[in-house]
């Protein structure tokens, strides 16, 4: 095991300058406390001589304590023409508690000429002197020489003259950055090991990489393979323009696909939780599709996938998801096969022969080709299951129900339902309004098996989707309806799919109801964060 690659998460200054990314300061602080408890070992917070919010984060982190990884302040060489210790943003890096500041400097001569407007003595200057003045205020200095790729590809003695001067300043470490993500693999490598190997012993090397061309994370890998020896990226690549490098995929791929131990213990086990609850603060969704953390990164939907995977994992799959504290999907769908029942019954703790894993899957294949899909059903699934398997008690036999719609000519609606059952025997006929029909019914029969299943009281219906299948049939088309529900603990997905949209709501209602109540182990308790369980995977 190599241990000798630093991380460097940069979410909270370089993810926020992607579009629509804006945590609050106290919001921010749970971020970097999650990144602590990851084990990432430099935090880049922010860039304090920005806005007052930014000043504000720096406050609050001074009075937090970290019990592993240290707070970078950001912020830019002087200003040409400033003394370093004149210059505003450099007095607020000197005075800010971070113990690392990281500068950020110019090394291409198309910014020297177009952006900042000096010559390459003076540009020399501007960063020696801001990284020692910083060390001379006893801050460690990391260089950030923005467009270092471009800046190489145009002059490599000049970009690397601006790494030596960074090191003479007292830099401890210069970060080569791909800012307009314009390099492929094979150049970050090749300039990577000539700049490790020109600048020898004087100073590590990082690297700093964003994904315009879909090649942050291999970028940042082929910079370790020729040297690097911190990598900066941000949680999920979130970031300016199509985002930085996903220090997320780049820890996997560090830790599992190249041996190193960036990690510290099993702290890896929470790459997946990390990454979520950055995402939820975020108020992002996250990418089912992400590697090694996303919903699907270990989802197998093929019968013949799935049969692998229950014979050996490896033989589907390239690494544990519990490493990273993911977990394997098993998707039910009419690409699935016998195998995929028997797993999936087998996690609800029900045991089925070939025989009838054989007639759920023939029943499975001969509902999707009518529109069902059971991918985000999960909850439709069981109870299917356990119909197959016998023993299952619907909670009620159904007479009939109907729904009134009434709009006035101020445009008020109201809604009413009324269902007729049967439980235990007895008839019930019960009425209730709702803001539409489908909450009017929900209210009806609540009413009724809520009184024999006090438990269904406590179930949300979280999101409802409804889709036309056959769309050319226009206001005419069958439509599937999707509910996810929660009790609090877990969530799980229901179907339902008729000609008239209500009659298919009506269905998956019934079916989450009918999930909620079908006996089984008690649920997990929801996680540390308050975040429920998922059992079914969500509609
Ligand atoms: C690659 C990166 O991600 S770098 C980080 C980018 N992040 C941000 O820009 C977010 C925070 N930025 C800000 O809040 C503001 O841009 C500030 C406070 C830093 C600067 O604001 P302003 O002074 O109004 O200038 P503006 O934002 O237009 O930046 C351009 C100025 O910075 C100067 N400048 C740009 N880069 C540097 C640098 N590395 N060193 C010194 N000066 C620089 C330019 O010369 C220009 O000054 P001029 O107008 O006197 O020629
Ligand atoms: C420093 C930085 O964010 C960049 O060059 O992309």
């Amino acid at each position: 095991m190599n241990s000798t690659v630093q991380l460097y998460d940069a979410t909270l200054r370089d993810g926020m300058q992607g579009e629509g990314m804006s945590l609050t300061a106290r919001e921010k602080v749970r971020v970097a406390h999650r990144l602590d408890e990851l084990g990432i070992d430099l935090i880049e917070a922010g860039f304090p001589a920005s806005n007052p919010k930014e000043l504000e984060l720096f406050g609050l982190l001074a009075q937090e304590r970290f019990e592993h990884a240290q707070i970078v302040a950001f912020g830019m060489t002087r200003r040409r023409g400033v003394a370093a210790q004149d210059d505003e943003n450099l007095r607020i890096l000197a005075e800010c508690f971070a113990p690392v500041c990281t500068l950020v400097g110019k090394t291409w001569d198309l910014h020297l000429e177009k952006v900042v407007k000096v010559g390459r003595e003076e540009n020399l200057a501007m960063i020696e002197e801001s990284v020692a003045f910083l060390v001379g205020c006893g801050k460690r200095v990391i260089y950030d020489a923005e467009h270092f790729f471009d800046a190489w590809r145009a002059n490599e003695e000049y970009a690397l003259e601006c790494l030596r001067v960074a090191a003479r300043g007292g830099a401890e470490r210069v970060v080569l950055c791909d800012t307009n993500g314009s390099s492929l693999p094979h150049q970050v490598g090749t300039a990577v090991g000539e700049v490790v190997a020109a600048l020898g012993r004087d100073v590590e090397v990082g690297i700093h990489c964003h994904n315009d061309l879909e090649c942050g994370v291999a970028n940042t890998l082929a910079a370790v393979l020729n040297g690097a020896t911190q990598v900066q990226g941000t949680m999920n690549g979130i970031g300016e323009r199509t985002g930085n490098a996903n220090l997320v995929s780049i820890i996997g791929n560090l830790q599992f696909k190249l041996g190193y131990d960036v990690l510290p213990g099993d702290r890896i086990e929470k790459l997946t939780a990390t990454a979520h609850f950055v995402d939820e603060l975020l108020n992002l969704a996250p990418d089912p599709n992400q590697p090694f953390v996303g919903r699907n990164a270990f989802a197998h939907k093929g019968g013949l996938h799935v049969a692998g995977v229950r014979a050996d994992a490896s033989t589907f799959e390239h690494m544990e998801p519990e490493l990273v504290g993911n977990e394997r999907q098993l998707i039910v769908s009419e690409l699935a096969g016998r195998h995929t029942v028997s797993e999936k019954a087998a996690a609800v703790g029900l045991e089925v022969d070939d025989a009838t894993a054989q007639r759920v899957i023939d029943r499975v294949k001969e509902l999707e080709a009518d529109g069902y899909q059971f991918e985000a059903a999960d909850g439709s699934f069981e109870l299917l299951l356990r119909k197959e398997l016998g023993g299952h008690e619907p909670l009620f036999v159904l007479e009939s129900w109907r729904t009134i719609v009434d709009q006035n000519a101020q445009g008020h609606v109201e809604c009413e339902a009324t269902i007729k059952i049967w439980v235990g025997g007895e008839r019930y006929v019960r009425s209730a309004e709702g803001n539409g029909p489908v909450n009017a019914l929900d209210a009806a029969l609540r009413s009724v098996v809520a009184e024999f299943h006090p438990h269904l009281r406590d179930i949300e219906l979280t999101d409802y989707k409804v889709r036309l299948l056959d769309q050319h049939h226009g206001t005419g088309a069958t439509t599937r309806v999707l509910v996810q529900s929660t009790d609090g603990r877990r969530t799980w997905g229901t179907i339902g799919v008729a000609q008239n949209v209500i009659a298919a709501s009506w269905q998956a209602l019934v079916e989450s109801f009918e999930y909620a109540e079908a006996p089984r182990e008690p649920a997990p308790a929801a996680d540390a964060d308050g975040d429920p369980a998922t059992t079914g995977r969500p509609a």
